[in-house]
């Protein structure tokens, strides 16, 4: 902050700046001063920091130099995308007062702030990615979102009952900001966001005033007739949300019409480890989107239609019945031959869901019309390929209803906007031709000029017999007529004298005067003019506007849909059967992802999870399928969940109310938490939360941990999800010992995945076989990896040892199936047992021991 000298008082414009600075403390202030923008004090030096420009100062006030970074006032865009890309928030001041006429500096007021969750700027934004604004609220165990798409007015409130589900959320929806409650534990969401967080007084989720806004926006009574009047948790964070927006646009938002109630149980929840497990849009090597499920389903033609299938495939439905109007369209689109001709007219839509919401804020630029033009003209023509589709399909009918057309505004923009407008409509030549006569008549005025002056120069030197007298113009004088100072003393008494070069006197006459004065006023008034007509222009979508927006929604379904209809032809997809039964039935089902990355042939493998047989233990050699084949499973339930076909020959899917996901090690060291209690605490969400619909993926639980404690902790996991929660589970493990879980528990089987060895090398079949592995082929793999080879033949004496001693137990042994002690120490119930003094025991402490010995027998499952 400046210091501040009582003694030497700031300047007028630093007072001002204080003043207007001190409004927007945590906001990047641009301070407009002639052709830059300029930042002052702490501001300069962040954006000096985050922009890497020059941090100078300029002059002083209160006796003290004043830090200054400044940028040219026609680059903004490209700074702003920086700062909102770091997180930035930033408020753009502008001169609004007439600098000829103010005394003390001109008058300047914030005309937007930008923040990061409210950018609608084309070069601010990813074009296939939402860009979302949240805000969270708590009531005791209820806490409420709400979510805004600016760029689509999008408007969700959504509530759910616990901190972890809070987390699904957040993770699922990925705001780019992130509004709380200052008093929301900020432990909560911090973390688990990328969010740029901002907390806010509690007073700002007052549900009062939230009602009253939200009606206000909505031009309702109340808030009955959206469904939500007893969500008041979240309708205290959708008034935040509102009030922040329509402070931060300082406009209109006449496309935020309504709100959409979402609710958890009407999709199938994946929790975060899930999302990022499956890779739908991240790969888990990093933050590419190679080798993820949408980069290999996303062929959209525009960039609404990609934002989609990703909320899409991020929230998964329960709904059979609109899932199967999905799968409909995609046969009825498939039978119609799938021609280019439509993928080509998508293409040629581009984004106006974006364009539109633009238009509606009032900062829609020319080319955004010229975009919206073509893409009106182009309606007529889906809707004539829709209609010779097959006329089944409730889904693509009521989306060919949506597809308007607009005629009227498009002969409109037809008329109204030139063919090729320059970006911005500041410096005019946008209007066309012929669309309004008296900006016609200004143009002409003032483009007659060059004619005119030509005419009069040849006329002067006629006139003054001067061959080398010229008319020239410049900013301080504006026109003048040039003479040699040789020839100077020719000039004409009606000459008079404006300014005196070295070797030229320059002079106006009352005639050119007064052109100047009709020309550059027709100049200033031809571009008052185009921008009122733009205005007006913008206005008369004003009405239009939700039937545009259904129409840009039904464009963007259609090119979803399009496109999971083109993927399922060319990748091999068929239809799933949706059914009512619990269970899962998979014929020769592939990995989506993997199999595009082989080159190899990808191996099909059969999957059956029913009530009878609910669990899989999965064993087989690293390397050998066994994620891959999980995995799998997953995304073949989801693609049938966003309505999408599935790599398989045949696939019946039940009801599926959660995918589970526990595969993989990694540490959380940002949160603190290490691998071990990572895997822990997504296990003990499943516990929690799994039900007989949940699908469930395990793999290798208990690892993280010493032998017998990941054993009995994994064979514990099991048992549970078998007995209590009765999920659909897949266990893919190394613990050779699980394999006898069947033989305990009803309702488990064994799968393997084959290898086999060729010229001691291993050969990977990844073919999915009944029963446990007979062989776990780790040296071989570690041989395959290029673990030295002494280190492998070291490895397999020990190897041979160990079993050996197994082997000579198990004969001396009960016969017991699961055989915890084969490769190591004694069973600790019986280390337990041979440490223990009866005689130092009370009876009491005798009990509890006891107690403690049938624990440990009970969590390894044995008699
Ligand atoms: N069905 C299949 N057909 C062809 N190749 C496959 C198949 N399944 C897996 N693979 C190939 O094998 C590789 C290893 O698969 P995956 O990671 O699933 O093995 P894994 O058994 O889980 O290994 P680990 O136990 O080490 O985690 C995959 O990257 C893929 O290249």
């Amino acid at each position: 902050m400046p210091a501040n000298d009582p003694q030497k008082p700031h300047t007028p414009m630093m007072q001002q700046y204080l003043r207007i600075k001190a409004e927007y403390p945590a906001t990047l202030l641009l301070y407009r001063m002639g052709d830059f923008y300029e930042l002052f004090y702490d501001d300069a030096q962040r954006a000096a920091e985050l922009l890497d420009i020059t941090l100078t100062s300029r002059g002083q006030s209160a006796g003290e130099p004043i830090p200054m970074a400044g940028i040219p006032y026609h680059a903004l865009d490209s700074y702003l995308a920086r700062l909102v890309r770091q997180g930035e928030s930033v408020a753009i001041c502008e001169q609004v007062g007439d600098p000829a006429t103010s005394k003390g500096p001109v008058e300047r007021q914030v005309a937007r702030i930008i923040t990061p969750g409210t950018v609608t700027e084309e070069a601010l934004l990813e074009a296939r990615r939402d860009n979302l604004l949240a805000a969270l609220q708590r009531e005791g165990d209820v806490f409420g979102f709400a979510v805004l798409d600016l760029c689509s007015g999008r408007f969700n409130i959504l509530e759910v009952a616990s901190e972890s589900a809070t987390i699904s959320e957040l993770a699922r929806i990925r705001p780019a900001e992130l509004l709380v409650s200052e008093d929301l534990a900020l432990t909560l969401v911090d973390s688990k966001t990328d969010a740029v967080v901002r907390p806010l007084p509690p007073w700002h989720f007052d549900r009062e005033s939230a009602q009253r806004q939200l009606c206000q926006q909505f031009g309702t009574q109340n808030l009955a007739g959206f469904g939500c009047e007893e969500m008041k948790t979240a309708i205290a964070a959708a008034g935040c949300l509102l009030h922040y927006v329509q402070d931060t646009q300082r406009a209109h938002l006449p496309h935020i019409h309504a709100l959409q109630v979402e609710r958890q149980e009407t999709s199938i929840i994946l929790d975060p480890s899930t999302r990022r497990n499956l890779e739908l849009e991240e790969s888990l090597s990093g933050h590419s989107n190679h080798n993820t499920l949408i980069a290999v389903l996303d062929r959209t033609a525009t960039a609404m239609g990609s934002r989609l299938l990703r909320r899409y495939l991020h929230r998964p439905l329960r709904d059979q019945t609109l899932l199967k109007q999905r799968q409909q369209a995609l046969a009825a689109l498939l039978e119609g031959g799938l021609t280019d001709i439509l993928q080509k007219l998508l293409r040629g839509i581009g984004d106006i869901e974006r364009i539109l919401s633009r238009v509606a804020l009032r900062s829609a630029r020319p080319r955004d019309l010229v975009q919206l033009r073509q893409a009106l003209g182009l309606l007529p023509k889906i809707r004539e390929s829709l209609l010779q589709l097959n006329r089944d399909s409730i889904l693509l009918q009521s989306l060919q209803e949506d597809l308007g057309p607009f005629p009227k505004l498009h002969e409109l923009l037809q008329r109204a906007i030139c063919e090729n407008p320059p970006v911005l409509i500041r410096d005019g030549g946008v209007i066309a031709l012929g669309f309004d006569s008296e900006l016609d008549e200004l143009r002409h005025l003032s483009g007659n000029a060059g004619q005119f002056l030509v005419e009069l120069e040849q006329r002067e030197r006629e006139r003054t017999k001067i061959p080398t007298l010229k008319i020239g113009y410049n900013k301080v004088h504006g026109y003048y007529l040039e003479i040699t100072r040789a020839q100077a003393h020719q000039a004409p008494p009606d000459y008079i004298r404006r300014q005196t070069l070295k070797g030229a006197e320059r002079y106006i006459t009352p005639e050119l005067k007064g052109f100047e004065d009709q020309v550059l006023s027709a100049r200033e008034r031809a571009l008052a003019r185009e921008k009122a007509l733009y205005e007006g222009l913008l206005e008369q979508f004003m009405e239009p506007l939700p039937a545009l927006r259904a129409c840009a929604n039904a464009l963007a379904e259609l090119d979803v849909l399009h496109n999971l209809a083109e993927r399922a032809k060319t990748l091999e997809y068929v239809v799933p059967l949706l059914s009512d039964q619990p269970g899962i039935l998979i014929e020769e089902g592939r990995h989506p992802v993997v199999e595009q990355t082989l080159e190899n042939p990808f191996v099909p493998n059969d999957l059956t999870l029913q009530e009878t047989r609910r669990m899989l233990i999965i064993t087989g050699p690293n390397m050998g399928g066994k994620s891959t084949y999980m995995r799998q499973t997953a995304l073949i339930v989801l693609l049938a969940h966003i309505g999408s076909f599935v790599p398989a020959r045949r696939a019946v899917i039940g009801p599926i109310d959660r995918i589970f996901t526990r595969i993989g090690a990694a540490d959380d060291l940002a949160g603190g938490r290490s691998t071990f209690m990572v895997e822990m605490t997504e296990t003990a969400n499943i516990l929690h939360n799994a039900t007989q619909y949940s699908l469930v993926l395990l793999d290798e639980v208990g690892r993280g941990t010493s032998t017998f404690d990941g054993l009995s902790l994994a064979w514990a996991v099991a048992s549970y999800l078998v007995n209590n929660a009765r999920s659909l589970t897949l266990f893919a493990t190394h613990y050779f010992e699980l394999t006898a879980l069947p033989e305990h528990l009803d309702g488990v089987a064994n799968l393997h995945l084959t290898a086999t060895e060729h010229k001691e090398r291993i050969v990977f079949l990844h073919a999915v076989k009944e029963g446990p592995a007979s062989q776990s082929y780790g040296l071989q793999v570690a041989a395959l990896a290029g673990v030295p080879q002494e280190v492998i033949a070291q490895a397999r004496q020990r190897l041979m040892k160990l079993e050996s001693n197994a082997e000579q137990k198990s004969t001396h042994g009960d016969g017991a199936q699961l055989d915890l002690l084969a490769l190591s120490a004694e069973h600790p119930a019986v280390q337990i047992l041979r440490e223990l003094d009866p005689d130092e025991l009370t009876p009491r402490q005798a009990l509890t021991k006891l107690y403690e010995l049938k624990q440990l027998l009970d969590l390894a499952g044995t008699r």
